[in-house]
């Protein structure tokens, strides 16, 4: 996991970690330098003219260092620069003194536009140390190179994006961002989206006990925390050890959504699934797919009454597709009160306890709950456009009502009650597709079954649905449909190496 710290908190920990550690703030530049080379190196080619544009920062100084490393690797690099060297950092201007006398520097206004041309642009002009709105020849910089049509790459920051919260203003628009040691906050806003790009993570060397001494209940999940949470079966394990599950859902014109669900849960690992829908539903289930076992309610339209002996199953997940009949509000009531294990509620499920005070007191700790933005508004009944506000909301939710809080979105938020946000680094645009929520309470339901935690599963779940949906959009682009995902969760293991 890596700590998410406030930029302040980013600067005073690189002051105690030099003064420990004894090393100049210049070398942990070129540290820095280095490792954004080394990502460079492995994916463009020395065919790519690079523009680098440097502020007299110590961001500017990453952008001379990187320039002169690039430069020594047989990269055709050109810097220009904003802002004189008189006003620049020591470390900046450290490094513009070595700055190999071949390589072209130009200030920023002496840029012939009509004839400018490269293949990547890489902004250096500002990074942590944005203390306002752009303005002047920094906001003329990020207009113009936000025009040209060339691949762009930001380090650490785009310029313009404060790193705790919502930008005010323009901000440079990377394709590529690659920042330093841990992520900013914001860079993890689905606002964000278009100026970040893809967001890479560099480790410069600061250790982990560095960070014990500041103060974050925020998370950005890695690869190796996915790897630890995983249970390991054995040969010998039977389908029982990998959990019974029901899926409750499904109304006249969605039961396409349970489906989903069934199946995401079965590709997950999955032992038996069961699922409880209207009678209408039953010949449509069993034809589509074979796998599921499948009971149906009273009625024949709609979902209105709960099914016996809730204790059959290992976990139950309730919603996808479900409606939001009063009918249907009494069923999943009955639910709530009678089943004591660990369950998922989601969509319609949702939406019905937005509505009822009475059934908001019946979350508890045993549930993990997967709203996304629009029913997470309606079940805190306020305006959660603001992303600062909204990770706060979801920090109040969990802990109000002791459940764990799944809210999706690019890099998904998961709260515990406990008090801890974990942001998921994986997903895809193409996830943005209908069904893709479904198969979500599908993947973390198989994994309750699997036993574990309500924290495991939400953690696991929500990465390897993102990986998921990454692996389905590099194949389907934006024509990728929610049964894509599902066809790729067994890659998601190969992926990570688990068998
Ligand atoms: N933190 C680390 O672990 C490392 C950080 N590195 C890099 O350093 C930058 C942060 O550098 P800093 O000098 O503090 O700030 P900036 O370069 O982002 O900004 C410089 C300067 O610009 C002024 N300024 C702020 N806002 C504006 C504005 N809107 N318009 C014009 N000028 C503005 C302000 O005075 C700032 O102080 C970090 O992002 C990394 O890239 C290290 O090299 C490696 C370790
Ligand atoms: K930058």
């Amino acid at each position: 996991m890596l700590k998410i710290l406030s930029a302040r908190q980013i600067k005073s920990l690189e002051e105690s970690y030099l003064e420990e550690k004894g090393i100049l703030s210049l070398e942990l530049m070129e540290t820095a330098a280095e490792a954004f080379c080394q990502w460079y190196m492995q994916n463009f080619s020395r065919r790519q003219d690079i523009a680098i544009f440097c502020g007299t920062g110590n961001n500017g100084g990453d952008g001379i260092a990187i320039a002169r490393l690039l430069s020594r690797q047989g990269y055709p690099v050109c810097v220009y620069t904003l802002g004189d060297a008189k006003d620049g950092t020591a470390d900046y201007n450290s490094n513009l003194n070595i700055l190999p006398t071949n390589i072209v520097n130009k200030p920023f206004s002496n840029i012939d536009w009509e004839r400018f041309r490269c293949h990547v642009i890489i902004d250096a002009m500002l990074g942590i140390g944005l203390n306002k709105p752009l303005e002047g020849k920094y906001l003329d910089a990020v207009k113009k190179l936000n025009s040209q049509k060339t691949m762009r790459i930001a380090v650490d920051m785009p310029t313009g994006l404060p790193s705790d919260k919502l930008v005010d203003g323009e901000a440079f628009q990377a394709h590529y961002t690659v920042t330093f040691q841990t992520p900013k906050l914001s860079a993890l806003f689905p606002e964000h989206a278009a100026y970040v790009g893809d967001l890479v993570v560099k480790d410069i060397g600061i250790d982990g006990k560095y960070f014990n001494g500041y103060e974050s209940s925020r998370y950005f999940v890695e690869e190796k925390d996915i790897l630890e949470r995983h249970k390991i079966f054995h040969k010998a394990s039977h389908k029982g050890d990998f959990g019974k599950v029901l899926l409750v859902g499904g109304s006249k014109g969605k039961l396409g959504a349970i489906m989903l669900s069934a199946k995401a849960a079965l590709r997950t690992g999955s032992g038996l699934i069961s699922t409880f829908v209207p009678g209408f539903g039953l010949p449509i289930m069993q034809s589509s797919i074979h796998e599921v076992m499948v009971e149906t309610c009273t009625g024949n339209d709609i979902l209105d009454s709960a099914p016996e002996n809730l204790d059959r199953f290992d976990t139950i997940a309730i919603g996808p597709g479900m409606g939001t009949d009063e009918k249907t509000a009494e069923a999943l009531k009955n639910i709530l009160e009678s089943y004591k294990g660990k369950m998922v509620i989601d969509a319609d499920a949702l939406n019905i306890i937005a509505k009822r005070k009475d059934l908001k007191e019946l979350i508890t700790s045993q549930m993990i709950l997967t709203p996304h933005l629009k029913e997470f508004e309606r079940m805190v009944g306020d305006d959660v456009k603001y992303p600062e506000g909204r990770i706060e909301k979801a920090l109040e939710f969990s802990q109000t009502y002791g459940c764990v809080l799944i809210l999706k979105g690019l890099h998904s938020l998961i709260t515990t009650p406990a008090g801890i946000q974990y942001f998921n680094p994986t997903g895809s645009q193409f996830l943005a597709t209908g069904g893709t929520g479904d198969v979500l309470t599908g993947v973390v339901a198989s994994y309750l079954g699997q036993g574990y935690s309500v924290e495991n599963a939400a953690l696991c779940g929500v990465y390897h649905h993102g990986l998921a949906g990454q692996l389905a959009g590099e194949d389907q682009r934006r024509g990728t449909i929610a049964s894509d995902v599902i066809e790729k969760i067994p890659e998601t293991y190969k992926n990570l190496g688990l068998s």
